[in-house]
């Protein structure tokens, strides 16, 4: 049986179900049970601390996890990333007190410095020739230069309000952060073939996710153009429409690719154009 580490509860834990149920698993959330196991696929799920789950992979304690990937590179290195899940998306960086004037890193020079992250704050100064002075906190970390702990900080932000709310403006990024799937160096050949099953269900969410089925009319003189504009996945479906020289035409397209070639559907005479969602893909 396989065994897979999720947040117990934060940032990750909701959508790590969610995309785990999406996929065909079902798992109670954990709420009281730190370990489960699923009703229908061969899945032991352990509910842990994200930043205990780098130690539990290099260790074989699980299989695979759900993890930030911000924390793989500040202390799993080691271990191999699988699948980038597209939520849970953040940033870590530098952040200084708003009124103070900032134009290049090396102010840092001798300064010191509050993160969650203190591996991560090092190699990234060590690269530009920096050292500092690193005080480790586990949580508030945003609160340390007002209260002359810290003359910077090194934090995750995503909307910037935590910053915001505590006088901080960021001032330089770090590395960018998501959801990944990540693996154990210790996984056994039965219980890989297992995860692969699971990675690959995992990658049909995924897709349908940034996937829309898309359904318009077309006049047949324009036709070839528009499968031009919409190639879909083999190629798409058109199908005669009642009314005379019309076609209805049925194709697969990235969300984001669409709003780019919506005018030029539009100036190739497409109309009553439907976008729908799509729930798996599997290719
Ligand atoms: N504000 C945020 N917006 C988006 N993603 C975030 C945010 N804060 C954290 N994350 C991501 O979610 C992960 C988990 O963050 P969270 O704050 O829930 O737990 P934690 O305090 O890092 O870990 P633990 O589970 O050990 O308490 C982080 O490693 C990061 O990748
Ligand atoms: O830019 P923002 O959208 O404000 O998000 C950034 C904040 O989110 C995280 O904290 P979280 O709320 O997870 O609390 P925690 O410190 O208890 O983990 C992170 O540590 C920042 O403080
Ligand atoms: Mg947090």
């Amino acid at each position: 049986m396989l065994t897979i580490a999720i947040q117990k509860s934060g940032r990750l834990h909701d959508d790590s179900i969610k995309i785990l149920k999406e996929a065909g698993i079902y798992i109670d959330n954990g709420k009281d049970q730190l370990k489960t196991k699923s009703s229908n696929f061969p899945l032991e799920v352990l509910y842990l601390r994200n930043g205990d789950i780098p130690q539990y992979l290099r260790d074989g304690v699980v299989d695979m996890a759900i993890i930030g990937e911000n924390l793989l590179i500040e202390k799993g290195e080691d271990i191999e990333i699988l699948q980038k899940l597209g939520f849970s998306k953040c940033r870590v960086s530098i952040a200084v007190p708003k009124d103070k004037e900032f134009s290049d890193l090396k102010q840092l020079q001798g300064k010191k410095i509050a993160t969650s992250y203190p591996n991560t704050v090092k190699n990234y100064l060590a690269e530009k020739g920096i050292t500092a002075d690193l005080h480790q906190i586990s949580g508030s970390v945003e609160i340390a230069p007002n209260i002359g702990l810290a003359d910077a900080i090194v934090d995750i932000v995503s909307s910037g309000s935590t910053l915001f709310k505590n006088n901080l403006k960021e001032v330089e990024q770090i590395l960018k952060s998501e959801a990944v799937i990540a693996v154990s160096p210790k996984i056994s050949p039965e219980n890989n073939q297992v995860l692969n099953k699971l990675l690959f269900r995992i990658q049909s969410v995924l897709k349908a996710r940034t996937s829309k089925y898309v359904l318009l009319n077309a006049p047949n003189k324009n036709l070839a153009k528009i499968i031009e504009i919409l190639p879909g996945m083999k190629s798409p479906t058109v199908l005669p429409l009642a009314k005379e020289g019309w076609s209805s035409l049925h194709s697969v397209i990235n969300e984001e690719t669409f709003w780019e070639v919506i005018d030029e559907l539009k100036a190739n005479g497409a109309e009553g154009i439907l976008i729908c969602p799509i729930e798996k893909m599997v290719l």
